[in-house]
This record gives C-alpha cells, structure tokens and sequence, in this order.
C-alpha cells in the first residue's frame, strides 16, 4: 500500500506521532495528570519490569480510550488452535506436507484468525516455555476483529498473497519473501487481497533477537537498519455493531466486545514494537574455498533459550548466493541433528529436494532423525563439474530449528490430508559406491 510510513532499526527506543496530532506524545515524562489531546496512557510491557537493561522491553501507548474499556472475555472455539501435545503418538518419521490448502471464497469466508492451523509444537504456554508452529489458510480480510497473543510472539512468514497488518503501532504491508514479528499483546488485524497462505511460528516467553555475529564482525547477515516498524496511525471509529477482541490465553480463545476500534493509538514511544524484515536484505555469508558451512550462517533471527548458544527457536533462510565451495559436494550434507527442523518453502525450489517439496507446503525433521538430499540430488551433485554458479536463484526456502521436541497436532497428521505418505522413497534408491579396492590417487 503507497504511503506507509515505517521507522526503521531493531530494537530501538522508537517515538512516533500521528501527523494528524503533532505534539501527542508528553514531553520530559511518561504520565502526565492530563495527557495532549487528552489522550490515556497506557504501558505495554514485553519484559518483566526488573529486566537487564538490554533485555527490557516496553512501550507506552497514548490511546483515545485504554484497552480496559471492554466487555468480559468469554471463551470462544478455538477452531485449529491447539497447544496440546498429547493427540496423536509420538513419531520421529521424517514427515512431509504438500502445499496447505486455502479455502476457496466462494465455498467459505475465512480470515487470518479462523485460518490459523497448528501443525506442531512443544511445551507449556502456562510456564512460558515453548513453541508452536501454525499454518493460515485464508481469503478474507478481518473485519471489525482484531487478535492479541498473550501466550508468545508470532513471527508470521507470508507465503503467497500480500498481508496489511494494522496494529496499535500503525500499519505494515508484508509481501511473501518478508517477515513479520508481532510480539505479544500487540493487538492485530490483517486484511488480506485474495487468496493467502503463511507460517506461524510461536515463541512462549520469550522474544527474536538478532544473532551475534562473533568473528563475523560488526555487519552481516541481517542487519539492524532493515527491520521496519510502523509509524503511528490511528482512528477514532465507533462500533455500534461490536468490535470483537480475540485473545489467545492458556492455548484458548477468548473474545471480549467493545465499542471503539482499538487502534486509537495516537501516538506512542518505546522499544517493544511490532517489525517487519525483507529477506532480500539478508547479506548472506558462506564457504568460499571448500566445505559446507552449517545453516546457522542463515540465521535472521533466533529466540534464545537460557542455555548458551540453544535456540528456543532459531528462523533461518535459504537465500539465492553464489556457490563456489572447491572439491565439496555443495548440497546440505546427510545428517541427525539434537534439534527440530520445520521447514517451509516461500517460493522456488529447495536444494536439497527439487522435487516433491513444493512452496506452501513444509517438512518436519525430529530430533536425531536421519535426513539429507534425495537421490537424485545426490547423483547429480557427486557426478558434476564444480563451477561458480549460482544457487536458489528464485528461491527462497526457511527453517525453524528448535531445541525443543516437538509432537505434530491431530489436524496436521490427519484432518489436513496434505501428508505426503511418499516422502521416505525419495531415500529408498541410494545406493552403495563402497569400493574397497579404491586408493587415494598419487599426488
Ligand atoms: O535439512 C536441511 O535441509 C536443512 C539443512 C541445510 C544445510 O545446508 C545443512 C544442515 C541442515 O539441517
Ligand atoms: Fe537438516
């Protein structure tokens, strides 16, 4: 959408006015007895009050009417949403999905929110520890409902069909091949224009950071500038009909009816934001005399866990670059990992597996599961002639790679019907090169 105004930087102390009201936000102080415009202040807090300094996180909101002027929350279906981890048997089997399917407009209406699907996950959102990963299928845009997450943060990773996310922080327009974080208790809605279809991953206490880059240096991977944040919009808009608050708390949802939009949010400052990130921007940085460089060189973002160098959850990239490793067989390498891989297909095609891993669709590689390039892609790779070229181009391909052990829900075993059950073949024809007679070559 022209016209939208974003701040940019990670993390930073943000301050932003309505144009409409310059001179919203106090001057010298957070809570004046009678605030500009007579506005309400009200504090959103991301960390707890007692946080380091690095780690603390809020934002004050200076808002027509504060976000208690509410009916009680009242339990509402919870459609696909889950975070119990006990419907279906474990299973370490590498699984597969095809591409999710979107409802069709013309047979059912349904939004971002309705469209939510949990397809796996680990952990308690009521000792605040542990992930989910969701799928939305939808194709209408949210009208006079809004969403707030007090379980985690989403990190939202569009894949077909452009999302407009209006919060209490203004608006942000993310394209498939951008991300979007909404932390939580930022209230959201989002319109859509037709068709859409994304990722979800949900982070239990914890907030994205931006990896350290050690050795790396100062610059690289993603940089701090290119994350956007939006600049403060607001309307005064009453809603005699209801507008409808839906909180996810516990795994469960709730709705609450009020009367006025709840983006009346003047003006506001703080560090605790909604972002959004162009995976272009991604300087990406990899081998360039031989060998494979592990996929922790992609990372955009990571939640850490309180074990050093542990992920909660890690969001990674398979950005288009050069490949020039020497004498290597450039493909991921077989492997077991202790981590989880989901992964997920933005556009184009995925290195390791041209075929049968198609955009919209996803992978799930538990922990110490064997997995690795097809066969295909194996023969291909030993055989060819090592030049420049270039790889992914068109692609983009994502990981989340998680400490945790993540169960698969019900809907994504069974009730999505988009499991592929063919996906163990795509090993079945390696076969053995074992040539004992075989001796290094004299130099
Ligand atoms: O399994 C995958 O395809 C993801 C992956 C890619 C890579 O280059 C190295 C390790 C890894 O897990
Ligand atoms: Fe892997």
């Amino acid at each position: 959408m022209a016209g939208l105004k974003y701040l940019s930087g990670f993390g930073n102390e943000f301050s932003s006015e309505d144009p409409r009201c310059p001179g919203a936000l106090p001057e010298g102080q957070n809570n004046p007895q009678v605030c500009p415009y007579g506005l309400y202040a009200e504090q959103l807090s991301g960390s707890a009050f007692t946080c380091p300094r690095p780690a603390n996180k809020r934002s004050w909101l200076y808002r027509i009417l504060p976000s208690v002027k509410h009916k009680p929350f009242s339990p509402a279906p919870r459609g696909h949403l889950t975070d119990t981890w006990d419907q279906v048997k474990p299973d370490p089997n590498q699984m597969r999905w095809l591409p999710f399917t979107i409802p069709a407009s013309s047979e059912t209406q349904v939004d971002f929110v309705a469209g939510l699907h949990t397809l796996c996950g680990a952990g308690d959102t009521r000792t605040r520890s542990g992930i989910a990963i969701h799928v939305y299928t939808c194709n209408t845009s949210m009208v006079d409902r809004c969403f707030n997450n007090s379980d985690g943060d989403f990190l939202i990773v569009p894949q077909q069909g452009e999302l407009l996310i209006t919060t209490e922080f203004g608006k942000m327009l993310v394209e498939p091949n951008e991300i979007c974080v909404i932390q939580a208790g930022m209230r959201f809605s989002v319109d859509v224009s037709g068709p859409s279809r994304g990722y979800v991953l949900e982070v239990y206490g914890a907030h994205f950071e931006l990896p350290d880059l050690g050795p790396i240096g100062a610059n690289g991977l993603a940089n701090p500038r290119d994350f956007l944040c939006p600049a403060a919009w607001y309307e005064d808009r009453e809603v005699s009909t209801g507008y409808t608050v839906i909180n996810k708390y516990q795994g469960a949802l709730f709705t609450s009816q009020q009367d006025y939009s709840p983006f009346n949010v003047v003006g506001w400052h703080g560090n605790y934001t909604p972002y959004k990130y162009h995976l272009e921007n991604f300087m990406v940085i990899n081998s360039v005399a031989f060998d494979h460089a592990d996929p922790s060189i992609f990372t955009v973002l990571t939640a850490r866990s309180t074990r050093p160098g542990v992920a909660i959850a890690d969001f990674v990239i398979f950005p288009p670059r050069w490949g020039v490793a020497d004498r290597t067989f450039r493909p991921p390498y077989y492997h077991r990992n202790c981590m989880s891989e989901f992964m997920g297909l933005i556009k184009g095609h995925y290195e390791a597996k041209a075929e049968g891993f198609q955009p919209g669709g996803g992978s799930l590689h538990s922990i110490m599961t064997p997995h690795g390039p097809d066969t295909d892609c194996f023969e291909k790779n030993t055989t060819s002639t090592l030049e420049p070229e270039r790889v992914a181009e068109g692609t983009m391909a994502f990981m989340f790679e998680s400490s945790f052990s993540m169960a698969v829900t019900k809907w994504g075993l069974e009730t999505c019907q988009r499991l592929d059950k063919s996906y163990s073949q795509c090993w079945e024809n390696l076969r053995s090169h074992f040539n004992p007679n075989w001796r290094p070559s004299k130099q």
